[in-house]
């Protein structure tokens, strides 16, 4: 098994000993960030939505996703104001804690990982949304690994997109995929990790600067801004077991919600120190004719 460097040491204010925090790359881990009995409700909810679900996720050994809050308008390329899907109170609820309260999220992906799937290294769209990311974490812990983008991530990017499963990095078209770059294709259809997929992890896993991993305990809140939000890829490696606090553990079921504020207007677009893995930048390219270049084709 793959031991992975890792995560570099937080700093934490003792006034505040629940949140971790990495400023020189914008990233911050609020431990406990909802209840126990707020996590229950929430798998109730999850399950109450879509009671097969489960069932159907663990026997693909793939993720499954769940939509709420504004969708993306392809014509706009913005919001639809037309396709909203009301927010659970479960979601409603905590929003109010954010850390960031000048702008909230209003699209939400909640997704159950069952045992041993992952979702493969990505960096969310840029153009699209706000630069907060959340994802709060819970039924399980899981080590989410985060890594500098570099030339091979923007090559890929570059590359016809290869399918992206449940769809949940960000919106997509057939045509252009402006939603998250997936620089590794995900289990196959049996849910294991073929060679090439195997190799491709292996291979993000030596790049430098090194890919490190950060345990994510269940009912945490992880807040992406800055550089681990425009130039990192974050990815959960699909595994059996996870090496947590020295001990190795069975991966349990996990859920996530991802939240993103999608852009509107003129707030679409990036001029982000990463154009490599700017979805922004790439367009500009496509649109100069700059090569055979294309996003997720
Ligand atoms: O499950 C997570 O915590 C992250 C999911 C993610 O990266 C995404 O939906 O873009
Ligand atoms: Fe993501």
């Amino acid at each position: 098994m793959a031991v992975l460097n890792q995560a570099p040491v937080p700093t934490v204010d003792p006034s505040q000993p629940n949140t971790l925090r990495w400023d020189d790359i914008g990233l911050v881990l609020i431990l406990d960030f909802i209840t126990e009995a707020e996590e229950a409700a929430m798998i109730e909810a999850f399950h109450a939505q879509d009671p097969l679900g489960e069932e159907k996720a663990r026997a693909a050994k793939r993720r499954i996703s769940q939509h709420y809050g504004y969708h993306f308008d392809y014509t706009t390329f913005g919001a639809s104001e037309t396709h909203f899907t009301p927010v659970p109170s479960y979601i409603a609820s905590f929003l109010p804690r954010l850390p960031i309260q000048s702008y909230l999220p209003d699209q939400f992906t909640v997704q159950y990982y069952p045992p041993g799937s992952g979702i493969p290294p990505h960096v969310d769209t840029h153009s699209m949304f706000g630069e907060a990311l959340y994802s709060l974490s819970f039924g399980s812990a899981v080590p989410m690994q985060f890594r500098m983008s570099g030339p091979t991530d923007a090559r890929k990017m570059r590359m016809p997109k290869r399918s992206l499963q449940s769809g949940d990095a960000g919106p997509s078209t057939p045509s252009f995929k402006p939603s998250s770059v997936e620089t590794a294709p995900s289990q196959g259809p049996d849910g294991r990790v073929g060679k090439e997929e195997k190799k491709e992890w292996e291979e993000g896993e030596k790049q430098t600067p090194p890919a490190w991993e950060l345990v994510l305990p269940a009912r945490s809140l992880l807040l992406m801004t800055g550089p681990s939000r425009f130039g990192y890829t974050h990815a959960i490696r699909p595994r059996k077991t996870d090496i947590i606090d020295g001990k190795t553990v069975q991966r349990q079921g996990r859920y996530s919600i991802t939240m993103r504020t999608v852009r509107r207007g003129s707030e679409i677009g990036c001029d982000c120190a990463y154009p490599g893995v700017c979805d922004a930048r790439i367009r500009e390219e496509m649109a100069r004719g700059e090569g055979d270049v294309g996003p997720n084709r």
